[in-house]
């Protein structure tokens, strides 16, 4: 069997309003053992299209292929309202702190305010629908997520109430991967370094250029390739904590492209992240973990990540 499921979501897709409880703990199964097991999944018809996916490409690309100091002007940190939105320079972060800064450039979609400064209103308007239909996705994965676990179906949704506002920390991030000689590379530098991510669960849209890898149980790092038409889920730190390490948060990274390989590489990540005020507490009372504040957490892991320039 493939290392990934890929886990078909129809019966409870954006839309649909009358999944039949056997039809749901079918779904309930299937997510809980990938998330067991792995700790990513592929879903299939989630009403979420490719269409959609490749518009919010096209547009982020556009924009990453702007001049230097047409992007400057929207960097990450010069948001009074919100720290983590705007753009991120390539070598800026470090996912694996251990290594130089990954070669990468990002976008951050962490508010949506209209007023704010954005790049154009086309722009906006189409990071802000597709950050809502993630939104959408998030919130129904995440009810299977608690059911799965023979919980009260509220118990994480009642955490992620204001996804979309400044009292949350959700984040549609668009990745742009541009062309490397392996031979410019600094020594041990990658795309994106190992680590796992912060919140409760990550969406991925990939392009069809290879590079992403996971973890497995065996610490074999996996190729992971891009299925056109599902969205790859991945449980995230707070997740795990949440579960008891129930749900685990597999190690992920993204290599440089092979020898002569000039391609670039995008993908889209909808970082779903408890309210800034949520406590996350092991929801079996095991106290495995002390409880944490959500914010509080976000906040020192980008301390960690974007630590060295
Ligand atoms: O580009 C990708 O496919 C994944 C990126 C990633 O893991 C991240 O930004 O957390
Ligand atoms: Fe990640």
């Amino acid at each position: 069997m493939a290392f990934i499921p890929v886990v078909d979501f129809e019966v409870y897709k954006l839309g649909t309003s009358d999944v039949t409880d056997k039809n749901l703990q079918e779904l309930c199964e299937e997510i809980r053992k990938a998330f067991t097991e792995v700790g990513f999944v592929y879903l299939k018809n989630t009403g979420i299209e490719q269409k959609e996916v490749d518009r919010v490409m096209d547009i982020s690309k556009k924009f990453f292929l702007l001049p230097e100091e047409k992007k400057r002007p929207y960097s990450r940190g010069s948001y009074a309202n919100n720290g983590n939105h705007g753009w991120v320079s390539s070598e800026t972060e470090s996912l694996n702190p251990q290594r130089p800064g990954d070669l990468k450039e990002a976008f951050n979609t962490a508010s949506l305010q209209p007023d704010i400064n954005w790049p154009s209103d086309g722009f906006r308007d189409t990071k802000v629908d597709f950050f809502m239909r993630c939104k959408e996705l998030s919130l129904r994965v995440l009810k299977v997520m608690a059911l799965s676990l023979g919980l009260d179906s509220e118990v994480f949704l009642k955490a992620h109430n204001y996804i979309g506002s400044d009292d949350n920390g959700t984040t549609l991030r668009s990745l742009y991967y541009a062309p490397v000689k392996a031979e410019c590379a600094k020594k041990d530098q990658i795309r994106c370094g190992e680590h796992s991510d912060y919140g409760s669960i990550t969406l991925v849209f990939q392009s069809q250029e290879a590079g992403l890898q996971v973890l497995n149980k065996n610490h074999e790092f996996i190729s992971v390739p891009s299925i056109p038409g599902t969205v790859l889920i991945n449980i995230a730190d707070l997740m795990q904590r949440w579960t008891s390490d129930v749900f685990v948060s597999a190690i992920h990274r993204v290599l440089l492209p092979p020898g002569n390989d000039s391609s670039t590489r995008q993908s889209l990540a909808f970082f779903v992240q408890p309210d800034n005020d949520a406590i996350v507490k092991c929801c079996d009372g095991s106290d495995k973990y002390p409880p944490v504040n959500s914010l509080d957490y976000l906040l020192s892991r980008f301390n960690l990540s974007y630590g060295k320039k």
